[in-house]
């Protein structure tokens, strides 16, 4: 797990935690969060070297040896994939529509777009919160059995809950986020967090 904790990540966390900060607000400081998150996480992928022209001299370029697909889960992670996509625009985009149900906090899937074959293909699942983790076992799960092996889940809060289900899980994958809370509270919100990510953003449903 990579805890991104630069102080202008924790900036933007904070306009997203204030209570006060509108939805507009709200929406800009988790796309400038997505970018510092995307940025960390894509630090160590590996990249194909080519020989180009400036206008001076011959040199090495640099280009992703092999560009994810991006999984934004709906509606929340929406928020995150336009940021994610300028940032690599190599790479493909699938969707994943969850909604937790409010009294078992299961996720009920109502969307499912992806390629058939994973097998060789690193993925990026943007998602703003991990907070049991059932949305996010659900959608790993989902690439897991189109054969991906290479999973990043990069949310901007997580609860200590979320990581040890995705831990238990066995599922291949690794965490990168901005802060991991205190817990979650009995219906199932992230302690101190920032309330419903998709409502913020959007508005309640
Ligand atoms: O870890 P979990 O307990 O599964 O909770 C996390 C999920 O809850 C939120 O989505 P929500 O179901 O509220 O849907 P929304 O994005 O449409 O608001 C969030 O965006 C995650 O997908
Ligand atoms: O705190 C939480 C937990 C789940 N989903 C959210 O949007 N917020
Ligand atoms: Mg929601």
């Amino acid at each position: 797990m990579l805890v991104v904790e630069h102080p202008l990540a924790r900036a933007r966390l904070t306009t997203m935690r204030d209570a006060r900060t509108d939805s507009a607000a709200f929406r800009a400081a988790l796309q400038e969060l997505t970018v510092m998150l995307i940025y960390e996480a894509m630090r160590d992928a590996p990249v194909r070297i080519e020989r180009i022209h400036t206008p001076v001299a011959r040199t090495d370029g640099y280009a992703l040896a092999n560009p994810p697909l991006l999984v934004p889960v709906l509606r929340a992670g929406l928020g995150m994939a336009d940021q994610a996509h300028k940032l690599i625009p190599d790479a493909q985009m699938g969707f994943v529509g969850l909604a937790r149900d409010e009294e078992t906090l299961q996720p009920t899937p109502y969307m499912e777009s992806l390629p058939e074959d994973l097998s060789d293909r690193p993925v990026l699942v943007l998602d703003p919160m991990l907070a049991t983790g059932g949305s996010m076992v659900h959608t790993i799960r989902l690439l897991a059995n189109r054969g991906a092996t290479d999973v990043t889940a990069v949310v901007a809060l997580a609860a200590p809950e979320g990581i040890r289900l995705l831990e238990e899980s066995g599922l291949p994958v690794r965490v990168v986020t901005a802060s991991v809370d205190e817990r979650l509270n009995d219906s199932g919100y992230i302690v101190p967090g920032l309330g419903d990510a998709g409502d913020r953003q959007y508005g309640s449903v």
